[in-house]
């Protein structure tokens, strides 16, 4: 569903603090499937996920989600794109204070309108899966840190988005929510979304749902790749 042909990502390009974060990669990523992106810090991992998720340009390559070339598109595209076809969970999870659990998990599915009454509904299933229900109407700023996480990964999948996109999703989370995020992340594989994730987290490779583990090292692919 997602493939990249001699993908290259170059930062300050020509100039002397050129970076070449990203080149020579190619990669096929099954629909359905759990990607975890692995490297050490520096190696091109944050990179190659924005390319993924189009909210970065390659340099040089090829770009296709879901058999379309997007890395070609016009941006105004791109934007509908991103809402359309990817969630987002960040590693500091991005959620607004002083909105309610809701509300944020509202926030990306403004834009592509909708009957509110049906899209709050789908939002209150999903914080009754995650577990968040009865935390729906407080102010995210009281939530726990896991709850948090699970807040976040509701707002991702509010549009219903086929493919989440997540960088260090278990970054600033103990053993325990490590692996409770894991069985969400099986629960989202049986669903049928496919999930690309960075993680220098040891326990996130191993882990029984991930099906493939890409390794980067200098902006190049080691491991794992096409
Ligand atoms: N906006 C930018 N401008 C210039 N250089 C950048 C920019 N973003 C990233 N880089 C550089 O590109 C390289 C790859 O960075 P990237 O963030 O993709 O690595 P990473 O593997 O995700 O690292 P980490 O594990 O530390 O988050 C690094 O050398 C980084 O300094």
């Amino acid at each position: 569903m997602i493939t990249l042909q001699d993908v290259a990502k170059f930062y300050n390009e020509g100039r002397p603090n050129e970076v070449r974060a990203l080149e020579g990669v190619n990669l096929a990523l099954a629909r359905g499937g759990v990607t975890v992106l692995k490297g050490p810090s520096g190696s091109g991992k944050t990179t190659l996920l924005s390319v993924i998720a189009c909210m970065a340009r390659p340099s040089a390559g090829r770009v296709a989600v879901a058999g379309e070339v997007v890395s070609s598109l016009p941006e105004r595209y791109l934007t509908e794109l991103r809402r359309t076809m990817f969630g987002f969970v960040f590693q500091r999870f991005n959620l607004i204070r002083g909105l309610s659990v809701l509300d944020n998990v509202l926030l990306p599915s403004v834009p592509l309108g909708g009957e509110r009454g049906a899209v709050a509904a789908r939002a209150m299933a999903r914080l009754g899966a995650l577990g968040l229900a009865e935390k729906a109407q407080m102010p995210v700023e009281y939530l726990s840190g896991g709850e948090t996480q699970r807040a976040a990964i509701a707002r991702a999948l509010i549009n219903e988005a086929p493919i989440l996109i997540a960088d260090e999703p278990t970054a600033n989370l103990d053993g325990h929510l490590t692996g409770r995020f894991l069985e969400i992340v099986a629960g989202l594989k049986a669903e049928g979304k496919t999930v690309i994730m960075t993680s220098h987290d040891p326990r996130i490779w191993g882990a029984a749902g991930v099906d493939r583990v890409v390794v980067l090292e200098d902006g190049r692919v080691v491991e794992g790749g096409a």
